[in-house]
C-alpha cells in the first residue's frame, strides 16, 4: 500500500533521517489510534520514522509502545517500538464516540507537533483527523487544522489548502466556509496570493520547475462568456491576465464540469479551485485512498489523510475496518516534501 509519489521508504533513507515526523492523536474515539498502529507496523523496517503525540493508553498493549521525551529519541527506538509523546486524554475514551472533554488533548497534541517542527526536533506534522464539531463543543474558534496551524505560525488567512493523489493535485481559494459566503469572499487579490502560493510550492516542495497551473471557472461552461455568470470575466480572468504577466504558467478560467476529466487532467499539475467542494468532490471521488491534504503558505511541513475521524468503522480500542493507505501516503508525503525542499534549499545556497 501507499501512493507512487516517488521512492521513499528505502533503507538509505531511513538511516539518512536527521529528524522524524510528528504524527499526531488526531480524535481519540475516531480512527486515528488504529490507523497509527497500521502505519507503524508498515513503516518500522524502512521508515520513514515517526513519533505519535497522543494518549498512551489508546495503544498499549496492542503493539510494543516506548515513551520518550524528546522526538531525537525516536531515530533509535522506532524499528523496535512505537514511540510516545505521551499526552493524556482527559475522560475514558470510549472508542467510536466523542467527547469534548478530550478536546483539551487534541489540540495539545497539535501544538507540541508544531512546536518540534518549529524547533527543528521533527521535520514534519502529519495528522490523524480531528472532528471539527466536537473541538467546537469545546470552545475552539478554528474550523479546522489549515486555520489553526496558519495561526500557530502567526499566519492566519495565509494558508493554502491543496489535497494531492497521483493523478490530481487541486488547490483552493475558499476553504471552510458556506458556499454562499465563499462567493462573498472571493477576489482577484487572493486568487492572485494562493495561486502564487501554491505555485512556489510545487515548485520548492514537489520539485516541479515550471508547475502547469489550471484555473477553474465559477459557473457552469465558466460563464459562457457572461451568459450564465459573470465572476469569471470580473474576478478570475484578472487574476489570471495578472499572473500571466508575472510569468506564471497558469491558464483558464476552465469549465469545471470537464476540467477534471482524464483527457483534460495530464494537462496541468494543479487547479485552482474556488470553493471546498469543487476541488475536493473530484479528487476524493478519483483516489481517496492515495489523496493526501497538504497545508501550503506556512514555514512548516504538514500532511494528513483525505479522510475523516470515520466513527463509524471503529470496533475496539486499536482496532476499526479503515483502509489506511491515505495516511500512509500523508506520511510518505511529508518524508518527501521535507527530502525536496532541503534539496531546493541547499541548491539556493
Ligand atoms: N483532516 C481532518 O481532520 C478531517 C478531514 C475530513 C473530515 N474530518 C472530520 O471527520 C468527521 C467525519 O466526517 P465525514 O463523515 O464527512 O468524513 P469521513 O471521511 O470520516 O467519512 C466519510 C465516509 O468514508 C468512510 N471512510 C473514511 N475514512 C475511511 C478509511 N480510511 N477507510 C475506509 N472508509 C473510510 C467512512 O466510513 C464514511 O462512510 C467530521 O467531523 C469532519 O470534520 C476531519
Ligand atoms: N476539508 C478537508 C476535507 O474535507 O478533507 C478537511 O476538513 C480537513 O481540514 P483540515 O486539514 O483543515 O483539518
Amino acid at each position: 500500500m501507499g501512493a507512487n509519489f516517488g521512492k521513499v521508504g528505502t533503507e538509505l533513507n531511513f538511516l539518512a533521517q536527521k529528524a522524524p515526523l510528528a504524527l499526531t492523536m488526531g480524535d481519540p474515539s475516531g480512527i486515528g489510534p488504529c490507523l497509527t498502529i497500521k502505519a507503524w507496523k508498515h513503516f518500522r523496517k524502512k521508515g520513514p520514522v515517526f513519533f505519535w503525540v497522543g494518549d498512551v493508553e489508546l495503544i498499549e498493549g496492542e503493539i510494543p509502545v516506548k515513551i520518550i521525551n524528546s522526538p531525537y529519541e525516536a531515530l533509535e527506538i522506532f524499528p523496535h517500538a512505537l514511540p510516545i509523546i505521551n499526552i493524556p486524554c482527559a475522560v475514558q475514551v470510549k472508542p467510536g464516540h466523542p467527547c469534548f472533554r478530550n478536546a483539551g488533548a487534541v489540540i495539545k497534541s497539535i501544538d507540541y507537533a508544531v512546536e518540534a517542527v518549529k524547533k527543528g526536533e521533527a521535520q514534519a506534522i502529519v495528522t490523524n483527523p480531528i472532528a471539527k464539531y466536537i473541538l467546537s463543543e469545546a470552545g475552539f474558534k478554528y474550523p479546522g487544522h489549515t486555520e489553526y496551524l496558519a495561526h500557530l505560525c502567526d499566519l492566519s488567512e495565509r494558508e493554502v489548502m491543496m489535497l494531492a493523489c497521483p493523478s490530481l493535485k487541486v488547490v483552493l481559494t475558499t476553504i471552510h466556509v458556506s458556499l454562499r459566503q465563499a462567493m462573498d469572499d472571493l477576489n482577484t487579490q487572493h486568487i492572485i496570493d494562493v495561486t502564487l502560493t501554491a505555485n512556489e510550492s510545487l515548485k520548492r516542495d514537489f520539485g516541479i520547475k515550471n508547475p502547469r497551473i489550471a484555473m477553474a471557472g465559477l459557473n457552469p461552461h465558466a460563464g459562457e462568456k457572461g451568459l450564465m455568470g459573470v465572476e469569471e470575466g470580473f474576478i478570475i480572468s484578472p487574476a489570471i491576465k495578472f499572473l500571466q504577466e508575472k510569468g506564471v504558467n497558469v491558464f483558464g478560467p476552465l469549465p469545471p464540469d470537464t476540467m477534471f476529466s482524464s483527457i483534460v487532467r495530464p494537462q496541468y499539475d494543479v487547479a485552482i479551485c474556488h470553493y471546498h467542494d469543487q476541488g475536493l468532490i473530484p479528487i476524493k471521488t478519483l483516489d481517496q485512498a492515495h489523496g493526501v491534504n497538504v497545508t501550503l503558505g506556512l514555514p512548516i511541513i504538514r500532511t494528513s489523510p483525505d479522510h475523516g475521524t470515520a466513527f463509524d468503522l471503529v470496533r475496539g480500542k486499536g482496532d476499526c475496518m479503515a483502509d489506511p493507505s491515505s495516511l500512509f501516503s500523508a506520511i510518505e508525503m511529508a518524508a518527501e516534501m521535507s527530502a525536496k525542499k532541503q534539496a531546493f534549499e541547499e541548491a539556493l545556497k
